[in-house]
């Protein structure tokens, strides 16, 4: 990714988490990518790690409108995803490391309640809204409204080691190309 890229990503999701009342730790630890496919508006999310302790960790995200996180699993971490602001979309599948199959069933835990659903299928979180997403699931999500802010409460996080992506390609961190000065840690 080009610098500034994420300084101005870095500013957009500041003026959104400020537009709808989400104030920001005093140096955020600011995580921005695009996932080394380098189109950012199109797959791309903004992250800032709130707390990453040995037990458990929790993140503030942002994704613009059009933004997808892509197909991915993790074999150690349990997560709920929340909706705090707009409207999220996360597509679901049944594990199988091999693919993204349509075929079969899962239980996913919507707002605290065990709900049956197809592989393949959407689940549209409202703001407040949350899915609980177990080891082994599928998921990849994007925002249906005009930008949403995202949290993340999990188990102990491994970006480096525990992120299993459908897309081969995917790198979850970006290597930086610097064309302009860096105006965010
Ligand atoms: O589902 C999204 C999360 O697990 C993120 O925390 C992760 O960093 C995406 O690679």
């Amino acid at each position: 990714m080009k610098r500034s890229e994420i300084n101005r990503a870095i500013s957009a999701s500041k003026d959104f988490f400020e537009k709808n009342g989400w104030v920001l730790p005093p140096d955020p630890k600011w995580d921005i990518t695009d996932f080394g496919l380098g189109n950012f508006d199109k797959i791309g999310l903004v992250l800032i790690n709130l707390a990453e302790e040995e037990e458990y960790c929790e993140k503030l995200m942002y994704a613009a409108k059009g933004q997808t996180t892509p197909a991915h699993y993790h074999k150690q971490k349990k997560e709920d995803i929340i909706c705090r602001n707009g409207q999220l979309v996360i597509q679901f599948w049944a594990t199988d490391a091999e693919r993204l199959t349509d075929d079969g069933t899962l239980e996913v835990k919507i707002n605290g309640q065990y709900k049956t659903i197809n592989s393949g299928d959407k689940v549209t979180l409202n703001s407040g809204e949350r899915v609980t997403i177990v080891q082994g699931v599928w998921h990849e999500f994007y925002p249906e409204s005009d930008g949403c802010v995202i949290g993340e409460v999990s188990t102990a996080n491994d970006d480096l080691n525990d992120n299993y992506f459908f897309n081969r390609e995917v790198g979850r961190f970006s290597d930086v190309l610097e064309d302009e000065e860096k105006l965010y840690l």
